[in-house]
Parts: C-alpha cells; structure tokens; sequence
C-alpha cells in the first residue's frame, strides 16, 4: 500500500487576502500526513507589474514574461509571497520549506520555444522535470514544501511557469511512490453549474462530463486550464483530484473528478 500524498495548490485571489491566508493556513494544519504546497500568485503580479508601470500581458493562460517581469515576478513569487505564505505557516505550527524551482533543482523547465507567440522567458516542464527524490527526502523529515512558480532551466536562466501546471506535475511524479490526491484550491466551493450560484457546486464530472460543460460554455476561462490540468494528472495515475475552496478544504463540499 502506497502512502497517501497530498498536493494542494492555492492561486491569486486566496493569496491576495491576508484573512483568507490565515483560515487556509489554519485548516492546511489539519490536513494529516504527507503534503506539499505550490502556490500562483498571478493576480497580485498583475497588479504590482501595472503599479510599476509594465503592462501585464497574458496569452491563453500564460503570462508574457519579458527580462523586466520575470525581475518583478521572481520577487513577488519567491520572494514576498512564498515567505509571506510560509511565514504564516509556520505560525500555524506547519513546518514549511519555501522553494522557488531552481532550490535544491526542485523543478527544471525548458524555455517555451517562440511558434505563434513569443512567451519570454516562460519555462514548460518535460517528463522529469520534478525532483522526486528531493521533495520525497523533505516528506520523510517531516517538512512541508511550498513550492512557487519560479523554475529554472539548468543553465542559469530563471523561468516562470503556471501553478496549476507545477502542482499537477508534482502530483504526477509523485504518483510513482506515494498515494496523491491534487487539490486544486480558490475562492469558490467546486466547479459551479451557474457562475452566478455559489451554492451549483457539481458533485463529480467525468471526463465525457467536462467536455460538454466546455462546449457548453459552462467551465470557462481560468478553470478550463485547471481541469484540464487535473484530468492530465488522473490519466498519469494520481489517485484523486478535487476542486474545492481553499477554506474548505477539509469539508465535504468540493468537486471531485471522476476517470469515467
Ligand atoms: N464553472 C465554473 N465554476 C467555477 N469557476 C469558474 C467556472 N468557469 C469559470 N470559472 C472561473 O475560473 C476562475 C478560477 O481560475 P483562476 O482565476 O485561474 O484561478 P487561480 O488564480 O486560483 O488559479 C474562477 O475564479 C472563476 O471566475
Ligand atoms: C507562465 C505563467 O503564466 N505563470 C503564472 C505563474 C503564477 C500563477 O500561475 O498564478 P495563479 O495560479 O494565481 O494564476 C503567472 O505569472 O501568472
């Protein structure tokens, strides 16, 4: 029997509230056994690139990161927000390591190449990108890594690649030697059937389920990537994946994906 992992990541508009921080902290502290964190932060850079003048940029999903974002990015995620979050952590008794990819060559990525779009320095991850043998040595002394989205690419270059990508390839590589489920963590209860009804939550959603709901227009934008994400991980031989509030984590109400 594997021992059971889990992988929790949290994105923008959690981290952005200091309040809501605090409540995910606290219930993070209840979840028993083995677990890692990778954290987003994409709304906060946002703001902060516009606040110094450099206009975001996103292209499906993925942030345009020219030299002068990935400065500001590489502060704002390894920098104020991992410690930020790990700081808060520990004031719940977590024993938080906080990593940027490049720490311990936790996670190597290869500059996406330019096709239609010219990314930057945009790093996507290969089979074997995750240190497995790292993060497995943190767990088994006790500590609780909390990964951003800061890679690199093994020759110096620093790259900035999408949570939710990071966290579902952890789960992935992880899923060799331990029991993963993927919680997929925001500001709502699950994947909703009505955007404007919190309390639609859907249950379970197979993948036949999803690719209706997409082509219906249903899960759009910032979930689409997600889900997909997740599924990707349910293929590969994650256990479970479940898309939940992060102040809820440890309630029944959440949307857990089905293989079929
Ligand atoms: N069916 C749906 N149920 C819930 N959220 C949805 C749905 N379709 C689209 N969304 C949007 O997806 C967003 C989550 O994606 P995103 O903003 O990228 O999250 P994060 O920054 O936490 O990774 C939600 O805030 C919501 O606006
Ligand atoms: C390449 C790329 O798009 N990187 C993301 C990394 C942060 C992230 O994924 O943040 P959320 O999970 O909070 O959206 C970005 O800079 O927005």
């Amino acid at each position: 029997m594997k021992t059971p992992l889990h992988v929790f990541k949290i994105g923008g508009h959690v981290l952005d509230d200091e309040t809501s921080l605090q409540q995910f902290a606290a219930a993070f502290a209840r979840v028993a056994g083995p677990k890692i964190l990778v954290h987003g932060g994409g709304k906060g850079a946002s703001e902060l690139l516009h606040n110094l003048g450099i206009a975001p940029q996103m292209v499906q999903g993925r942030r345009i990161t020219d030299a002068a974002t990935l400065d500001v990015v590489t502060m704002f995620y390894a920098g104020k927000t991992n410690k930020q979050l790990v700081a808060l952590l520990q004031a719940s008794s977590v024993p938080a390591l906080g990593l940027s990819g490049a720490d311990g060559n936790a996670i190597r990525a290869s500059r996406r190449p330019v096709r239609e779009v010219d990314y930057g320095f945009v790093g996507d991850l290969a089979a074997g990108s995750i240190n497995t043998d790292l993060l497995r040595g943190l767990l088994n002394m006790n500590l609780v890594p909390v990964l951003c989205a800061i890679t690199h690419d093994g020759a110096g270059q620093l790259l900035n690649t999408n949570a939710d990508t990071i966290a579902s390839a952890i789960a992935q590589a992880m899923a060799g030697s331990y029991a993963v489920t993927l919680h997929f963590c925001f500001e709502k209860d699950g994947v909703l059937a009505d955007a404007n009804d919190e309390q639609s939550v859907i249950r379970r959603i197979t993948p036949d389920e999803y690719a209706q709901l997409k082509a219906d227009g249903v899960v759009s934008a910032g979930m689409v990537p997600k889900l997909d994400n997740a599924f990707a991980a349910l293929t590969a031989g994650v256990e479970a994946a479940v898309i939940e509030n992060a102040l809820k984590i440890n309630e029944p109400i959440k949307t857990v994906l089905c293989r079929s």
